[in-house]
């Protein structure tokens, strides 16, 4: 007999639901085919897949997969997975699992098949490979290779990763610091935290590298304090690292070090801005400074600092093991390589699916979504987190491409995609935006700070039908400013989700007809 472990996230009591229902479907599947199996609940250990993981124990071996939804559950049966008898997977290639297959697993090719703080599982994946790649070469050829990759900073600018590096690189100083950006604030987004939970030693690797590259010798995570589970995580995975010789004064006896340590947020959304993340880290209010100096100049405690997100991070070790051209031939025009895209909201399968750059939107909203979780029409696409535009139905086919996006006034972010069924009210959604700017603003720009509060009124205004076509010229006015006059992307680009809602969902705001400037 085999038998199945059941994944049961423990921190969530929805995903668990979520986990009894793959593990249902696999019993009901099994019986159907006159199968003998054992289901195993088993609480998870930093796995969290938004549908559940499956592991399966057969004679020859563990296998595990995931996310599974129920609809995959037929095709693992049907392609052996299930049986006991076939085991082509053993731990083996992701490619002939079917629900993966239909993924590009760069950075997650590891989550669920390997225990996140166990070196050996690690290691058996290509852990570590990229440092040790790194530790023969010199900084500069290092650099070289994350310029070649066309690697671009997931945070949400897309600023490409290689000249960052090469700036920090260059800028002479006895003190340099990595600064991973674990903040992850956008709504619908939890790629980092995944990351983070499921395999620690890639972003300690990728920081590790990092700093090889730039001369930076010590290196800090910043992570939201509402993910303690990953804290943990983290910092049991830098404790493993440091007594294995893979952080510390001599790394893999090479002579070179770096150290690594967690600092915890205090729940602001601006804290993520990175600027305001360095205050932060030295213990002052997250108030966003000017730029220049660019912190890879003048960064944390006045020294430069390489800030890059998570997954820009994480992606940085299967560059160097396997080379830029490897992960440069994955994506399209400028963006390069693949995004852990995370669907949320009214969505069936809401859950990370990670594709090169190039897979549209409705690709990824009904072959891998499954379309609405109520069954409605869907409406309107938030990308991007709470900055992005609302995309209808006319974006969809577009391909996610950071040059594609932009030129249709979106942005791809972070890769968040919050979804919306047709019972949605866009004005409402557009007032939301405004009012999460006016709560979230860290105060040191006027257009921000009073814009915002102002945003919110002149919507209501308009939701009030009080002289409409006035106040809609307002509400284009005080947009224009906020994106003209806004120190940081906190001001600048809440007019984004506003001014998206109002072009292309005109009626939720009374209005028949796009107005001036939608026309
Ligand atoms: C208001 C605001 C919030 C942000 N939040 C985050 C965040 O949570 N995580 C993140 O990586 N970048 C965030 N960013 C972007 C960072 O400022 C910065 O661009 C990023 O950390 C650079 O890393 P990358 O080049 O690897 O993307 C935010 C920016 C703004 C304006
Ligand atoms: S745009 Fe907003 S968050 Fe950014 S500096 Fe100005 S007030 Fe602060």
């Amino acid at each position: 007999m085999s038998t199945i472990t059941v994944y049961v996230p423990r921190d969530s009591a929805a995903l668990a639901a979520g986990a009894d229902r793959v593990a249902r479907c696999i019993a009901k599947e099994a019986a159907a085919r006159g199968l003998m199996l054992e289901l195993v609940r088993n609480g998870s250990r930093g796995m969290f897949w938004l549908e559940p993981l499956v592991e399966v124990n057969t004679p020859a071996g563990r296998m595990a997969y995931g996310p599974v939804t129920p609809d995959d559950v037929a095709g693992l049966f049907d392609a052996g997975f299930l049986t006991g008898g076939r085991h082509p997977l053993a731990l083996g290639p992701t490619e002939e699992i079917p629900y993966l297959k239909k993924q590009e697993r760069l950075t997650f090719s590891r989550m669920g098949i390997t225990d996140p703080v166990s070196l050996t599982d690690y290691q058996a994946y290509e852990g570590f490979a990229g440092l040790r790649r790194a530790l023969a070469l010199a900084p500069e050829e290092i650099v070289q290779q994350v310029l070649d990759s066309g690697l671009r900073g997931r945070g949400g600018a897309a600023f490409p990763a290689g000249i960052k590096w090469k700036t920090v690189l260059g800028t002479a100083a006895a003190q340099k610091y990595i600064v991973c950006n674990a903040d992850e604030g956008d709504s619908g987004t939890f790629s980092d935290r995944m990351t983070m939970e499921g395999d620690p030693f890639m972003l300690i690797e990728g920081m590790t590298i990092a700093g090889l590259a730039t001369g930076a010798t010590q290196g800090y995570i910043y992570v939201r304090s509402e993910y303690p589970h990953a804290i943990a995580t983290l910092n049991e995975a830098i404790r493993v690292a440091e007594a294995a010789g893979f952080l510390g004064d001599n790394i893999l006896r090479s002579g070179k070090r770096f150290s690594l340590a967690v600092r915890k947020g205090a729940g602001s959304y601006v804290c993520g801005e990175e600027t305001a993340l360095l205050e932060s880290l030295e213990g002052k209010r997250g108030i966003v400074r000017a730029k220049p100096p660019l912190p890879a100049i003048e960064g944390l405690f006045g020294q430069p600092t390489l800030i890059n997100n998570v997954i820009t991070l994480a992606s940085v070790p299967l560059i160097l093991a396997r080379g830029a051209a490897f992960y440069r031939d994955y994506g399209v025009g400028r963006s390069r390589g693949t995004l852990p895209m995370q669907l949320a909201g009214n969505i069936k399968y809401g859950g990370l699916v990670e594709k090169a750059f190039g897979v549209t939107l409705r690709e990824l909203l009904y072959d891998y979504g499954g379309g609405s979780a109520s069954g409605r029409p869907i409406k309107a696409v938030q990308v991007g987190g709470p900055l992005g535009a609302y995309l209808p139905e006319s974006k969809w086919d577009l391909p996610l491409d950071y040059e594609a996006y932009a030129a249709v006034g979106g942005t791809v972010g972070h890769g968040g995609i919050v979804v919306h069924d047709d019972t949605a009210d866009l004005s409402k959604l557009a007032r939301y935006a405004m009012e999460f700017c006016a709560l979230e603003s860290c105060g040191k720009c006027t257009p921000c700070r009073i814009g915002s509060t102002r945003g919110v009124e002149v919507i209501d205004k308009i939701r009030g039908n009080q002289n409409r076509p006035q106040q809609v010229m307002l509400l284009r006015d005080l947009c224009d400013t906020m994106v003209h006059g806004s120190l940081c992307a906190m001001g600048g680009m809440t007019p984004f989700p506003v001014l998206s809602a109002l072009d292309h969902f005109p009626q939720d705001f009374g209005i028949e007809a796009p107005d001036r400037k939608a026309a």
